[in-house]
């Protein structure tokens, strides 16, 4: 039997490609992810799959070495053509998502044209994987630049197990909806078993996007779309803390740090470390040192500065704005406040080599990490980890994903230029006692939540999230199962249809009077009441006048409002079935009236023997909770009333009791016993009441996710269109 195998999807490779003298050499890159699944990837056999880099100056011969190293390192290379590069990887990838996700707006281009090749990329990645996959692999997508990925492989894959994780900060749904294609991405990634983000901030706001923008509802950590479980989860990434501590336990480790202690005496050091990116916060930083050194003149040649950027992005016109606000930064604050003997900041624009990090990590009395946003940021966890002599201070961003785990750290408001220059002072003053105090807290939680605890519950929660998922359509009868209800119903000798109106006949609109019949509804239930020994009837909640106005010239019955009301007959007169009691409307009403001002967008309807709040049009986190509030107060105040309130689809309504669909039933069965089937057709809560007062013989079928008494489901008023189609040919 072959082994399950796992296939990382990535937009990047984690490889370093380099050519010496037209010597070509690949090296496995150290970062985080790729430490924390090389034993995943590597023992089960599993690929890589994504991006090696720029390698267009390689020639032919040198691509094909490449593509043997990197066979060999089990990575599938992905090869993006310049303008893939230009415009998915800088234009779309780094030029919107990226600001949009760290809330930049106002660095997005007014206009932009790289959607679709974002999403041809997108395609390539999902083609790709799919033709690597066998039955039975994992499938984990990483990060923004793949966010249609996993919607591309489910259409390819229904049965796959597929996760995702987003590395990056998820926006609050209000900066997310300005992204014109918000819906396919959204889509898109609900593709996957398993989402996960970095804290439950961001989880939660991608969970109301979901509400907002799909209408979708989550429960806490997981939702259902297309027929299947999505789940979310939190985890925050680690890093390869016992690799970090071992290196830098080292003797020529703790020789090189001193090194750079001693160079640097009587200066204490300030240490960056960070891609030279605008999320990172290098210029408020920078003005927060200066800001330190213009109020503390006792500091000065006492401190120092080590800022390293590595470059990153350098093609995108942010970034290079960026490296020359830096430039000119450091450059005026070397030149005011420097001296013959002491330059305030040492400034490097280069990736330095992993050791010479650590000791930099070791060497440094305060670690900066200032991020005005960041997913997580693994720096603060690499400085944590490097210091095994539980020294030095961390003070870190209230606006990185970490700060919500590393509690023990000075944190500031990035933003704050005078608060983050008092916390730099802090930290330079904090007692010896205190600062072994905050690291050895800082480092038990690190050197235990390692990375490989992160991708373990990762890939544990998902394969546990796949083997609960039903397969795609379970909640769906099987096709052969509506076949054989259609036969059954044709051969049968007289027919009577019990169909609901709204999410069954037609779609819900976003206001009741919007709900018209179109012509296609309107001969399809004249052709069925014409079909021989056929009884057509509408069982709907809505006012009798709604349905004698759309469905009135029908040679069909009419019921309204859940059953009060019943025209028999296309010729008979509208009956009351039941005389109601009215006089709790008035109680009621005023409190709906309230809900209906302090709620933007619902609307109170009126009908004879009920009352209906509507939220169809509301926010729907607002309007969902609005609503729960609604039942609750009704709930209290009408205890001992003969009313019921029922929660239907974005609305509640409030109603006599015994007013309810099943209240028909006597009325439209033939008195005698007779062979003729009966078809009832409803999508909600009320439609149950009417399934509980069939015969046994009857066929319920229940129309869309939600739960039922009817043994028979479809999935939408286009399935039940269909379905009574089948009826007449
Ligand atoms: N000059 C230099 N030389 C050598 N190495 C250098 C360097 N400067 C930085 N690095 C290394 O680059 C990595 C940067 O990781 P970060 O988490 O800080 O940010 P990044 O934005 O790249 O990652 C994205 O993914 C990670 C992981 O999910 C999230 O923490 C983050 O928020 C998200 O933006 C670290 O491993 C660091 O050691
Ligand atoms: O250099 P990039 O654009 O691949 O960015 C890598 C960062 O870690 C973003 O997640």
């Amino acid at each position: 039997m072959t082994e399950p195998r796992l296939l990382i999807v990535s937009n990047r490779l984690p490889v370093t490609v380099r050519t010496d003298r037209g010597e070509l050499s690949v090296a496995p890159s150290a970062g985080g992810l790729a430490t924390g699944l090389r034993g995943p990837h590597t023992k089960s056999d599993g690929l890589w799959i994504g991006w090696p880099g720029d390698v267009s100056h390689l020639d032919d011969a040198q691509r094909g070495s490449l593509d043997e190293k990197l066979e060999a390192m089990r990575a599938v290379p992905l090869y993006l053509e310049p303008e893939e590069v230009t415009r998915y990887y800088e234009g779309y990838s780094n030029g919107v998502l990226w600001p949009l996700f760290h809330y930049m707006v106002d660095r997005i281009p007014l206009v932009s044209t790289d959607w679709e090749v974002y999403q041809h990329v997108n395609q390539r990645f999902a083609d790709l994987t799919v033709a690597r996959y066998r039955p039975g692999d994992t499938i984990w997508v990483q990060d923004y630049q793949l966010m249609l990925v996993p919607g591309m492989i489910r259409e390819r894959l229904p049965s796959a197990t597929i996760g995702f994780f987003l590395h990056i900060p998820f926006p609050s749904s209000e900066a997310f909806r300005i992204l014109p294609r918000r819906e396919e991405i959204l889509t898109g990634l609900l593709g996957a078993d398993l989402i996960g983000f970095h804290t439950f901030s961001y989880l939660d706001q991608f969970a109301r996007s979901m509400m907002r923008i799909l209408g979708l509802d989550v429960e806490v950590d997981r939702l259902r779309y297309a027929g299947r479980n999505v789940r979310l989860g939190v985890f925050p990434m680690g890093i390869d803390a016992a690799h970090f501590s071992q290196v830098a336990t080292s003797p020529e480790l703790a020789t090189e740090a001193d090194a750079i202690r001693q160079r640097a005496a009587p200066c204490r050091i300030l240490l960056g470390v960070d891609r030279m990116d605008y999320t990172k916060g290098l210029t408020r930083r920078l003005l927060a040192y200066e800001r330190l050194l213009a109020r503390s003149p006792e500091l000065h040649g006492k401190v120092r500065l080590v800022q390293v950027a590595v470059p990153s992005r350098t093609e995108v016109d942010a970034y290079v704005t960026l490296k020359t606000q830096v430039d000119e930064l450091v450059g005026k604050i070397n030149g005011e406040y420097g001296t013959i003997d002491w330059t305030p900041i040492h400034y490097l624009y280069r990736s330095i080599p992993e050791s010479q990090l650590i000791a930099l990590y070791r060497a440094a009395d305060v670690m900066l990490v200032t991020p005005v946003r960041d997913g997580l940021n693994l720096v603060a966890k690499e400085f944590i980890a490097s210091r095994v002599d539980d020294d030095g201070v961390l003070i870190l961003s209230e606006l990185a994903g970490a700060a919500s785990e590393l509690g023990e750290a000075l944190r500031v408001n990035p933003y704050d230029i005078d608060a983050t220059a008092g916390a730099m002072a802090q930290a330079l003053a904090l007692a010896p006692e205190e600062r072994r105090i905050r690291m050895s807290a800082l480092r038990r939680r690190i050197m235990t939540h390692d990375v490989h605890r992160w991708v373990s519950l990762f890939l544990g929660t998902l394969e546990r999230s796949a083997t609960q998922r039903e397969p795609a359509g379970a909640r769906e009868s099987p096709a052969e199962q509506i076949d054989a209800v259609v036969t059954s119903l044709r051969a049968a000798p007289s027919l009577l249809l019990l169909l609901d109106y709204d999410g069954t006949l037609v779609p819900f609109a976003a206001t009741p009077p919007q709900a018209a019949p179109d012509e296609a509804l309107l001969a399809l239930l004249r052709d069925l009441a014409r079909r021989p020994a056929t009884r057509v009837h509408v069982v709907s909640g809505r006012p009798h006048q709604d349905l004698e106005r759309w469905l009135g010239a029908l040679p069909i019955g009419l019921h309204a409002e859940h059953g009060l009301w019943s025209r028999l007959t296309p010729d008979a007169d509208w009956h009351r079935n039941i005389d109601p009691q009215t006089q709790w409307k008035d109680h009621v009403r005023p409190i709906v009236e309230q809900f209906v001002s302090s709620t933007p967008g619902s609307l109170i309807e009126e009908k004879v023997a009920s009352l209906a709040w509507h939220y169809r049009m509301a926010d729907p986190g607002f309007g969902a909770s609005q609503a729960k509030e609604l039942r609750l107060h009704l709930g209290a105040l009408l205890s001992n009333q003969p009313l019921e309130i029922l929660q239907g689809h974005k609305v509640v309504e409030i109603r006599m009791h015994g007013v309810n669909k099943g209240a028909i039933v006597p009325l439209v069965l033939s008195p005698e016993p007779s062979d003729e089937a009966i078809l009832a057709l409803g999508d909600d809560q009320t439609d149950e009441d009417l399934f509980a007062a069939l015969p046994p013989s009857a066929v319920a079928i229940h129309v869309g996710p939600s739960d039922s008494r009817a043994p028979h489901r479809i999935p939408d008023p286009a399935a039940v269109r269909r379905l009574l189609q089948r009826l007449l040919s």
